[in-house]
């Protein structure tokens, strides 16, 4: 199951390819990225994408093909997971100067790189099962653009689960069901202290209810001030809703993979219930955060791009996924 699990990065790194190679991202705009970042941007994905290459045929030709057959409600979808939780990162940095941002289930994200690059206080920890950040880590050193941007050495670190340890960036091997090692990394990694964002992208769905709630209770306990960004489907809560056992079903046969709570949090409020209720919590699902956080000049963008007259589907598919952030 482990690696089933793994193999989802793939689809989140195919998907992020495709909306890049159709324009959706980035949002230099939104994601507030100057216009040599923005360049770099785009080159750092199909860096990534090409050394991939070399050390894994397989999953290239996955990536490379699910890339090419990508649609434009998917493209949306992508576009609406990377700058809703771009913009809430960006919008605690502005109140928030020194902070440590830790991506959970990173996988192949390299949201690392623009933050590194535009913030001198930010710091970044990316973790992982250990495979994903093997390989992200032989990716990360091989690549001359991405080793030079990230200051990396060209040889891999030892045996340690800290793959990368440098004084901003750091690239964790951990198993996150596995409580008390993920809070010993984390204690050994980061400061309580200093203003934390924790991102959980298409991670916690993967998860079984218990781990994955005493994951973000142990977590969320550490730091003195965090916010807390969580994107995932929800199965949906209205009695002929059946987007959530379709989705189910579909994974089950295809790939033997499950999203245990996929249907215990099947709303909006059943979702945010996860967190301590003393948090500050806003959630909202993926059509709201278009329709109420993607100003009209960049939505008039979007349609600009590809033509999209599955309009009903989009709404169907962004209602079943959502944005929550939880600050305290
Ligand atoms: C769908 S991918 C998302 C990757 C990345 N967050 C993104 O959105 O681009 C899910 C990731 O979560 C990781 N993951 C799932 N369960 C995990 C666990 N128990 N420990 C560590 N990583 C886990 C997988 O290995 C995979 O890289």
């Amino acid at each position: 199951m482990e690696r089933i699990i793994q193999q989802t990065d793939y689809d989140a790194l195919s998907c992020k390819l495709a909306a890049i190679s159709a324009g959706y991202l980035p949002s230099s705009a939104l994601q507030r990225l100057p216009a040599d970042l923005a360049k770099k941007y785009t080159q750092w994905h199909r860096e990534y994408l090409l050394t991939l290459k070399k050390f894994s045929r397989r999953a290239f030709g996955k990536v490379d093909q699910t890339m090419r057959s990508s649609f434009p409600v998917m493209n949306y979808g992508t576009y609406l997971r990377t700058v809703g939780i771009d913009v809430a990162i960006l919008d605690f940095l502005d109140a928030n100067e020194k902070v440590q941002v830790v991506n959970l289930g990173c996988g192949s994200d390299l949201r690392m790189l623009p933050l590194l690059m535009m913030f001198p206080h930010v710091r970044c920890v990316d973790i992982d099962y250990s495979d994903s950040v093997q390989l992200k880590n032989k990716i990360l050193r091989e690549n001359g653009t991405l080793r030079n941007d990230l200051d990396l050495s060209e040889d891999s670190a030892d045996s340690s689960p800290v793959l990368v340890d440098q004084e901003r960036y750091k690239l964790i091997a951990c198993d996150l069901n596995d409580i008390l090692e993920t809070t010993r990394l984390l204690n050994t990694c980061t400061s309580g202290d200093i203003p934390t964002i924790i991102i959980s992208e298409c991670l916690l769905c993967y998860m079984h209810e218990k781990e994955s709630q005493l994951l973000i209770h142990a977590v969320s306990a550490k730091y003195a001030h965090g916010l807390w960004i969580s994107y995932d489907p929800i199965g949906g809560s209205q009695p002929n809703d059946r987007f959530g056992t379709i989705m189910q079903s579909n994974l089950r046969e295809s790939r033997n993979l499950e999203m245990p709570t996929l249907m215990t949090y099947n709303s909006k409020e059943k979702y945010a219930s996860r967190w301590p209720e003393t948090l500050n919590v806003i959630i909202n699902d993926m059509w709201e955060v278009l329709n109420t956080q993607i100003p009209e000049i960049e939505r008039k963008r979007l349609r600009s791009l590809q033509f999209l007259d599955e309009l009903e589907e989009l709404k169907v598919m962004q209602t079943h996924y959502i944005l929550m952030k939880a600050e305290w």
